[in-house]
């Protein structure tokens, strides 16, 4: 029997830095299949670049990403090019293409990289469509979109060739309280009825801790925190407290140090 490994992500003993400045030392993490998992940390703590480096567009000094067992920065050009095709990046731009309209966004990478006939093609973007709600916007350009439907377009183009994974980088900045809900709750669905693995980075604690299935906080280069919501809620680590609950000062300092005093400077 083939078993199939219940992590489609694993990082093994990774170290990665931005021109001799550490970024990440020694970090480990699993990624599960199948399920919701949410990246949190301070700013600048190196989320996105953590997304880019199971991307392999950044490779690390040290350590692996396996993406289903192969080391995703071992890969010759052609075969990396192969495997992006399973994992899809969502970016909080969108990055609609301005000149096309939401079907033929949506359609793109069918057409880039299959050889699908148009009848099929016409079948799989109206399904993508359908999924994101936005069947009724197909013939619409991005700049008729608002900025929530432009989100559920692009990742219903982020669906196309149906990834094994989906990353979201700050998928809800910017949006409304309603249109957040929407996004949440798609994410959500889209996971449970098409089985993609999700990995969403973002700053809206209390939004993904509704829809995540496990959660890693990173900060100073490493996972401080990791378990179930319900597992990081209930954590007294004071660094993981003040993270999930927002909280203005805590372990991280809110005001950055400086050399002189307050009352020196004034
Ligand atoms: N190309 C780059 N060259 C040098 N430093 C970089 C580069 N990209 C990012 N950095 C730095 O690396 C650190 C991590 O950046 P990253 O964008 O991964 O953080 P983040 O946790 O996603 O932050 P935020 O939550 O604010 O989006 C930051 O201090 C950033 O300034």
């Amino acid at each position: 029997m083939i078993k199939v490994d219940e992590y489609l992500i694993k990082i093994k003993d990774l170290d990665f830095s931005y021109g001799g400045r550490a970024i990440y030392k020694n970090l480990s993490m699993d990624i599960p299949r199948g399920k919701i998992t949410a990246i949190l940390g301070p700013s600048g703590t190196g989320k996105t670049t953590l997304l880019r480096l199971i991307g392999a567009q950044l490779y690390p000094e040290r350590g692996e990403v396996l993406f289903d067992g192969i080391n995703v920065h071992r890969l010759k050009r052609v075969e990396l090019y192969e495997l992006r095709k399973r994992m899809s990046m969502l970016f909080q731009s969108g990055a609609l293409f301005t000149d096309m309209t939401v079907y033929e966004n949506v359609a793109f990478p069918l057409r880039e990289h299959t050889l699908l006939p148009e009848e099929l093609i016409h079948d799989l973007v109206t399904m993508k469509l359908e999924a994101v709600g936005l069947r009724g916007a197909a013939k619409l350009m991005p700049s008729e979109l608002s900025g929530g439907m432009a989100r559920r377009a692009a990742l219903a183009r982020s669906i196309a060739l149906d990834p094994d994974l989906i990353m979201y980088d700050e998928p809800f900045v910017g949006q409304d309280p309603i249109t957040m809900g929407v996004l949440v709750k798609l994410i959500s669905d889209l996971n449970a009825s098409l089985g993609i693995t999700s990995l969403i980075v973002t700053h809206d604690v209390k939004e993904v801790l509704e829809i995540a299935h496990y959660v890693y906080i990173l900060a100073d280069g490493n996972v401080i925190g990791k378990g179930t919501p319900d597992e990081v809620r209930q954590s007294k680590d004071p660094r993981i407290v003040q993270f999930i609950n927002g909280l203005y000062d805590g372990p991280y300092a809110f005001r950055m140090q400086c050399e002189k005093s307050y009352l020196e400077d004034l």
